[in-house]
């Protein structure tokens, strides 16, 4: 990996967290399941709900009352909508950690970039109010000199805003920034913002293979890029 930092360690890594951190789908799973049977609808389960995860909490609602990937936004009733939404907000703020765990070598990795005083962000499409306590019940809060939701600013990735920003905020430059992700909307934030990026094989990418989306490095496990 060193190679794409001139021989040397990047100066800021940027984390995404749902699917490449914390492993979330069967908090968010029942989260989903539950604001469906409130709405009584059928439930979704957890295979499909992990193709939905990726664009924040309402993109995951639409995708969940639609059925579909690519909802047609203009065909869901407005009402419903925001019902659903209220519902599966008050549903995931009560359950957000009781399944959710961090994937194998997260830890390891970020002490080891930490060690080193690499400086360290989150870059999440979730919602920050679940975000920060989630960083807090998984004790990760101390790694990150800035954590970014979904909400935080106004564009989401794959938009590269909010990568830009925390480049700013961090005085990083692209070429020496490294985005780690498991979603084409991290790859293609990264590919925008002109930082290379390590995507992970064993998060949510919508049912598709990453390498699809040409991110630099490929991995299956963070402590491969020791
Ligand atoms: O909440 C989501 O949809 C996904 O969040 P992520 O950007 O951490 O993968
Ligand atoms: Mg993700």
């Amino acid at each position: 990996m060193q190679s794409l930092f001139r021989g040397q360690l990047p100066e800021l890594v940027l984390f995404d967290l749902d699917g490449t951190l914390l492993d979330s789908v069967p908090d968010l799973a029942l989260a989903t399941d539950q604001m469906l049977q409130a709405l009584r609808l059928e439930p979704a389960g957890e295979t499909a709900v992990r193709s939905w995860v990726g664009n924040g909490a309402q993109v995951l609602v639409q995708r969940a009352l639609t059925g579909q990937q690519d909802p047609d936004i203009s065909s869901i009733d407005p009402d419903l909508f925001e019902r659903a939404f209220t519902l599966f907000l008050d549903c995931y703020g009560k359950c957000s950690a009781e399944r959710s765990q961090l994937y194998p070598g997260v830890l390891e990795y970020l002490d080891w970039l930490s060690s080193r005083d690499v400086k360290m962000g989150l870059v999440t499409n979730k919602p920050i109010r679940f975000t920060i306590p989630l960083l807090e019940t998984f004790n990760l809060d101390r790694y990150f000199g800035l954590v970014l939701g979904g909400d935080s600013l106004e564009q989401k990735k794959p938009d590269p805003l909010p990568l830009q920003h925390a480049m700013n905020e961090f005085s990083s430059m692209p070429d020496m920034t490294l985005m780690v992700g498991d979603s084409k909307s991290d790859i293609r934030a990264a590919q925008a913002a002109g930082c290379p990026v390590v995507a992970v094989t064993y998060g949510y990418n919508h049912g598709e293979p990453v390498a699809d989306y040409a991110p630099d490095i490929i991995v299956d496990n963070l402590l491969e890029l020791l």
